[in-house]
């Protein structure tokens, strides 16, 4: 017996809320990294993006919006920092050797462990802070690595920001990723943000040893989503073990590894290409 239960009715609409307060601060070029599902590299990809556009001679800036989980401060090496501000009452970014400024709620955490138990509210709050309180003058690009999925943080950045160049979205080649990854797509189209292109994370295992590349996972789902929904694709990024040591030591692996940053120029080139002219 079903009693009043309607089965196959159609899910409410999704409620995005009106477009928040577009927010000031000095950057050139904004970009906004999400991905569909969680673990599929994003704060890996956004870190090393940064570093390897920094290593081209521009000023990036790099804020983990990811405010519960925020890893990009442990993968640069800078989790024991602390932010300070000015005599302007100006929040400092934290300075990398890679020529990175950085903002993570890691750096405001008494320790690394610390949780952030916070509701949605408290989190735009923060998010706001972190860009319109933070001196990023001067900065020609600020990467914006934002949590997993498409809930209440990428909403909030988004509608803080509707003039953000655009949206990178990370997958990796597995169905399930591909799948969450259209949701990003649709995410993006829903919210009004132009989508710069798609980036196949872990796709194809290079061996350290030989140099040897095997499709350990199936490899062009990023490209075959790329051209099913008319948005650029900017490249792939292989699964290397190296990525993971580094990381773990505090070491963006694009800093010491020349294949590596290969892989990452030419995703930075495609990136810069697909970005508003002055
Ligand atoms: N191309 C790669 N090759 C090998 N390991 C990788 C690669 N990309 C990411 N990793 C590893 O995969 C793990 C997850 O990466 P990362 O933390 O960047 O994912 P994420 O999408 O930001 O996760 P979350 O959803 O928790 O924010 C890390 O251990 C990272 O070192």
């Amino acid at each position: 017996m079903t009693g009043n239960i309607k089965i196959n009715e159609p899910p409410p609409r999704p409620q995005i809320g009106p477009p928040g307060k577009s927010l000031k601060y000095n950057v050139k070029h904004t970009i906004l990294v999400m991905s569909g599902k969680g673990g599929v590299g994003k704060s890996t990809f956004s870190t090393n993006l940064a570093v390897t556009l920094a290593s081209q001679g521009l000023k990036v800036g790099l804020l983990d919006a990811d405010i519960s989980g925020p890893d990009d401060a442990k993968i640069l090496g800078i989790e024991n920092e602390k932010i300070y501000g000015d005599e302007n009452g100006k929040i400092l970014p934290v300075e990398t050797k890679y020529g990175v400024n950085v903002i993570s709620m890691a750096m405001t955490l008494p320790t690394f462990d610390t949780p952030v138990i916070w509701r949605g509210s408290i989190r735009h709050k923060a998010l706001q802070q972190f860009l319109e309180d933070v001196k990023w003058d001067g900065r020609d690009l600020l990467v914006i690595d934002l949590p997993p999925g498409t809930g209440d943080e990428p909403l909030s950045i988004c509608q803080m920001i509707p003039n953000a160049d655009g949206i990178i979205i990370v997958i990796t080649p597995q169905d399930v990723a591909l799948l969450d990854a259209k949701k990003a797509i649709n995410f993006a189209r829903k919210v009004n943000i132009p989508i710069l292109g798609i980036v196949e994370n872990m796709s194809g295992f290079i061996c350290p040893h030989c140099g040897y590349e095997t499709d350990i996972f199936k490899k062009g789902g990023a490209e075959k989503i790329a051209q099913e929904y008319n948005i650029p694709y900017l490249g792939n990024i292989p699964l290397m073990p190296e990525i993971v040591e580094d990381s773990d030591a505090g070491i963006p692996a694009v800093s010491k590894n020349e294949k590596l940053m290969e892989f990452f120029k030419k995703v930075s080139e495609n990136l810069l290409k697909n970005l508003k002219n002055d």
